[in-house]
């Protein structure tokens, strides 16, 4: 294992940030921890990484007990942090080749990571610029590439994509899914659940510094009852007729937004053709019906009771 984490609890103070952590981590893993704002992802990662102190649990990384001292381990380790960090008097050539230097002493193969690194995160036209005049996207790509650089075997990246425009984000995540590719192991913390879902193999979903659920998207999503999710557009619909619908067989629930018939099914089949016979035989009009299989955010919702979203 790469990472494994055993019964890790965190307090500030009197608030319990993190509690019953335990994970494992392989080789090859993009692990994603997702989590709304303040369920406690930062804080598992610094805990990690021991940058904080925590009050109890023990942590390995590369099979050896991770410390603040443990260069060893910090050498084959990348961290891209949520806040920026950077030298405003350093160009972002300059930025990239500092961190780089950090792990890498020898000048020629210093000098091919970080152009390497410069590719990787599209940031060959702005190599002369200062921080202080690249966009949020393109600021937060220099901080990845600092963080990056030297090719660590383990990579952590808390939210990189915040506030970043699509463009930028896109790039973000293809670059993560080649780092992967190259061999790095990933750490990824993000309240997007398409992002989660998109490029993570394994998720851990945190809700009040505790975890909830861990597995594959498939996993999870088979952890609950709700199946597929079926979508009516229903010009003229009597709310009425809500309790017929929820009566149908296999439908957990039903609601009406706007002309919107909003349907949750269990995971049997035949929703669609039962939803439509009953729409016949009731005589009401309807179009654009659609089906989508369940989210992450369904996940939490069935678990919490809330929802994932901001
Ligand atoms: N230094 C601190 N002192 C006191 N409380 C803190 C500190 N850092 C975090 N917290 C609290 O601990 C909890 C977990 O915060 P944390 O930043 O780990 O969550 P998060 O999931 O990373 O959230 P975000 O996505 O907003 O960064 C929150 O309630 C937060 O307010």
């Amino acid at each position: 294992m790469i990472i494994e984490v055993e019964n890790l609890k965190k307090s500030y103070g009197s608030l319990v940030a993190l509690e019953d952590l335990n994970l494992s981590v392989a080789e090859g893993e993009v692990f994603g921890l997702l989590g709304p704002n303040g369920s406690g992802k930062t804080t598992a990662i610094n805990c990690i990484l021991s940058l904080l102190d925590y009050d109890h649990g023990r942590i390995r990384i590369f099979g050896k007990d991770m410390a603040p001292d443990a260069y060893d381990l910090k050498q084959d380790i990348g961290v891209v942090m949520q806040n920026v960090a950077v030298f405003d008097e350093l160009t972002v050539q300059e930025n990239i080749d500092y961190f780089c230097g950090l792990y890498v002493p020898d000048k020629k193969r210093k000098k091919e990571l970080v152009e390497e690194a410069i590719l990787f995160t599209g940031l060959e036209d702005y190599r002369k610029f200062y921080p202080k005049k690249l966009s949020g996207g393109l600021l937060r790509r220099l901080n990845i590439a600092c963080g990056i650089a030297h090719k660590p075997k383990l990579i952590f990246l808390d939210e990189p994509t915040v506030a970043v425009d699509p463009q930028s984000r896109n790039k973000i995540l293809e670059g993560i899914l080649e780092l992967n590719r190259q061999g790095s192991t990933i750490i990824y913390t993000s309240h997007y659940m398409e992002e989660v879902e998109t490029i993570c193999s394994r998720i851990m979903i945190l809700d009040k510094g505790k975890p909830i659920a861990t597995g594959t998207k498939e996993e999870l999503k088979n952890m609950i009852a709700t199946g597929t999710k079926v979508t009516v557009e229903v010009p003229i619909f009597s709310d009425a007729l809500l309790p017929k619908v929820r009566a149908l067989p296999g439908v957990i629930s039903a609601d009406r937004q706007g002309t919107r018939l909003h349907l949750k099914s269990s995971k049997e089949n035949g929703i669609l053709e039962r939803v439509i016979t009953f729409l016949n035989d009731e005589g009401i009009a309807y179009s654009n019906i659609y089906a989508e299989l369940p989210t992450l955010n369904d996940v939490f919702l069935e678990i919490t009771g809330k929802e994932l979203r901001d």
